[in-house]
């Protein structure tokens, strides 16, 4: 490995704007002074850190960075991806002695956990909402994730979780302070108090199980089984709790329709379901974390997370390529040996571990082979959730009410559009917690809601342009209506202009004062960079390289809570998954904690962790035949 010092560092990714367009720049003269910024010290995006990529080896090829494989060649894992799944399972591993090869078809680390700038603008690809990044317990496991790696961001705590604007007016704001939320939410529905103290009740006695123990792979007999001895209480309680969704739970309790359907809200946000749909464990981890660890922001944006772990992996001695689309896991035997990439590289591992989802990894990645039975009952239980349509924009820092909060959702006047795509809306403005992400007064507005990819497949170039512009301009004019008079207004100038020829989907959106998001358009070879001020479940599928843009799995029907949900070893030998389509399932801290147990499973199996192939064989028979009860 060459001296760290030696290595190339990659540009920041501030992408190149074509030079046929800056007029689409946010130009100096139009920002005006005085409001937001210089409060925060930039963070470690706006610091002009890049992220762990080093030696390009030949133009148009991968770019790497870090160690290199084993003297017979081989690394111990090849992760594929490099979202925050993929990343915490490659540190977690390399923090423990193995060689690791993370291969990332995009040009920066973090999937749908990445980011860009424009302008003096930093964009957080998606959520800004980061649970599980606190200081304490033990389910801070992006804390943790980056310690590992001997890497600690700075983070702002947030006052407050989300706002939600509800149908009739129901507003509520989810304080940081427990007793504030929950006193809160009494006020409004004072005759359900003694419900509402048990719902909220029961996700504590849960959250308060999970966070006594130390969190590795449940796959692991010797660690589960030494968990359940030194803390028999709570892990029954969990296995009681395993196979149930808040839904349920919430109906022992509680019988007024609109606080049953808050708490669907509730749930949906971070699950793209209702509450019955919701598995217990999963609404208690999110219910809880945000007051007891609080939600916190990294300083500089959501983007630093990725890059630290990955300069944390590099650092380790361990590697990661950039632009490194793999297009087949390699078997021999039926065991996974290696991957290949579309430029026909191979490279060859002990063990592969796949942060596509795994859709994606069974339905592509290994095309040949019949899906396994595992699989089949993976995608008998759960269906890919719709991907989201969404806004970046920087406006014009007046434009929002002083205190206003960080978070919103927002569903207007009924409740049945809750699971509608494009019936609720999210919103994020980051920049209310750190200035430095936008120009002197300017904020960061990050729209989104939920859209699937059949509503926008078969249209033709100007149909698709016209449709993002429409959506994109009615989304706007609902915010508009229930938050922020005045939004439309401050949009003076907008113009539409078509892409290159090599990108099947790029818009310019220039806004007076406001503004821009860009991506790049050709992500393979990154030859061209485009605005896009909107991106829609296609732009999702190929920039996230996720199948249909989805946001992760949802279960097809009523789950029996987390019961159906695969862990990290697969029916193939060798391959593992990683990622939002392996317990506990969508979210940033969600994939964390799946790349801690799935790093604890692989070292176990390469011999960097204790394990006992008779105990092994025992538990993973009994936990795939509880997955078909579900
Ligand atoms: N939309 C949001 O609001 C948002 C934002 C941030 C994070 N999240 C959460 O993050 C979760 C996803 O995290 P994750 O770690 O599972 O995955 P991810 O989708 O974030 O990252 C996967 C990475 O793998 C790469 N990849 C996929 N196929 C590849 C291939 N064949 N070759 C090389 N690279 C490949 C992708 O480019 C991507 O960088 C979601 O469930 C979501 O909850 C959501
Ligand atoms: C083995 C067996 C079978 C049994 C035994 C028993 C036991 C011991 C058990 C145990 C268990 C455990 C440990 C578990 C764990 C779990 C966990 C950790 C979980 C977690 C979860 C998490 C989650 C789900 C999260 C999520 C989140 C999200 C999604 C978020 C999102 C956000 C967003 C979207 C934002 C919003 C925004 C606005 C509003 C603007």
């Amino acid at each position: 490995m060459p001296p760290l010092a030696a290595r190339l560092r990659a540009p920041a990714p501030v992408l190149p704007v074509p030079a046929a367009r800056p007029a689409a720049r946010l130009r100096a003269s139009s920002v005006p002074h005085g409001v937001g910024g210089g409060g925060v010290r930039r963070g470690a995006l706006a610091s002009e850190k890049p992220p762990a990529v080093a030696i390009a080896e030949k133009a148009g090829e991968e770019e790497a960075g870090g160690g290199g494989a084993g003297d017979d060649g081989r690394y111990d894992a090849i992760v594929i991806g490099s979202g925050i799944g993929g990343l915490v399972a490659a540190t977690q591993l390399a923090a423990k002695g193995a060689r690791v090869l993370v291969l990332e078809k995009y040009l920066i680390p973090g999937g749908s956990s990445g980011y860009y700038r424009r302008d003096g603008f930093t964009f957080d690809v998606g959520s800004s909402v980061m649970f599980g990044f606190s200081d304490k317990g033990n389910l801070n496991l992006i804390t943790q994730a980056l310690e590992a790696v001997g890497r600690k961001m700075e983070v702002l705590p947030d006052p407050s979780t989300v706002h939600f604007h509800l149908p009739g007016d129901l507003s509520v704001l989810v304080h940081r302070k427990y007793e504030d939320f929950i006193n809160g939410l009494i006020s409004k529905f004072p005759h359900e108090k003694e419900g509402i103290l048990k719902f909220y009740g029961i996700c504590w006695q849960i959250f308060n199980s999970l966070n006594s123990l130390e969190l590795k792979s449940l796959e692991e007999p010797l660690y589960l089984f030494g968990q359940f001895f030194q803390k028999p209480l709570e892990c029954l309680t969990l296995a009681y709790y395993l196979p149930q969704n808040a839904g349920d739970i919430a109906r022992k309790f509680i019988k007024d329709q609109e606080l049953l359907s808050f708490i669907d809200a509730e749930c949906f946000i971070v699950s793209t379901v209702n509450a019955l749909q919701t598995p217990m464990i999963n609404a208690s981890m999110v219910l809880c974390d945000r007051h007891f660890g609080g939600i916190n922001y990294p300083v500089g944006g959501v983007g630093g997370i990725a890059t630290s772990l990955a300069d944390g992996l590099v650092d380790k001695g361990s590697e990661i390529r950039y632009k490194a689309n793999v297009t087949n896991v390699i078997l021999e035997n039926g065991k996974a040996v290696g991957v290949r990439l579309s430029n026909g590289k191979e490279f060859f591992a002990k063990t592969v571990i796949s942060n596509a989802t795994r859709w994606d990894t069974f339905g592509k990645l290994l095309k040949d082979k019949e899906l396994p039975e595992e699989e089949k009952n993976f995608q008998n239980n759960y269906v890919k959730a719709p991907s989201f349509l969404s806004i970046h924009m920087g406006v014009k820092a007046s434009v929002l009410p002083p205190g206003t909060d960080c978070h919103h959702f927002v569903l207007e006047d009924n409740w049945n559009n809750l699971e509608k795509p494009y019936g609720s809306i999210f919103l994020s403005i980051p920049t209310v917690l750190d200035p430095s992400l936008a120009p002197d007064g300017h904020h960061i507005l990050h729209i989104f809601t939920t859209a699937g990819i059949e509503d926008w497949e078969g249209l033709s170039r100007k149909e698709y342009e016209e449709k993002k512009e429409a959506v994109a301009n009615e989304i706007i004019r609902r915010l508009e209506k229930k938050l922020f008079p005045g939004l439309q207004d401050s949009i003076v100038l907008k113009e539409v202009s078509s892409c290159p020829p090599c990108c099947d989907s790029i818009d310019i959106l220039k806004f007076n004062g406001i503004v821009l998001t860009a991506t790049t358009s050709n992500f393979s070879n990154a030859k061209h960079v485009s605005f896009h001020q909107v991106g829609s479940p296609k732009t999702h599928r190929r920039f996230l390289a996720r199948n249909d843009g989805t946001y992760g799995p949802m279960p097809r029907g009523k789950p029996k809570g987390l019961l159906a949900m695969p862990f990290n070893t697969t029916s193939i030998d060798g391959l593992y998954c990683v990622g939002d389509s392996c317990f506990p399932g969508q979210g940033v801290i969600a994939v964390a904690f799946s790349g801690i147990m799935c790093a604890h499973r692989v070292a176990a199996d390469i011999g960097l962790e204790q394990k006992s192939p008779v105990l092994d064989a025992g538990l993973l028979g009994l936990l795939r035949w509880l997955r078909t009860l579900a």
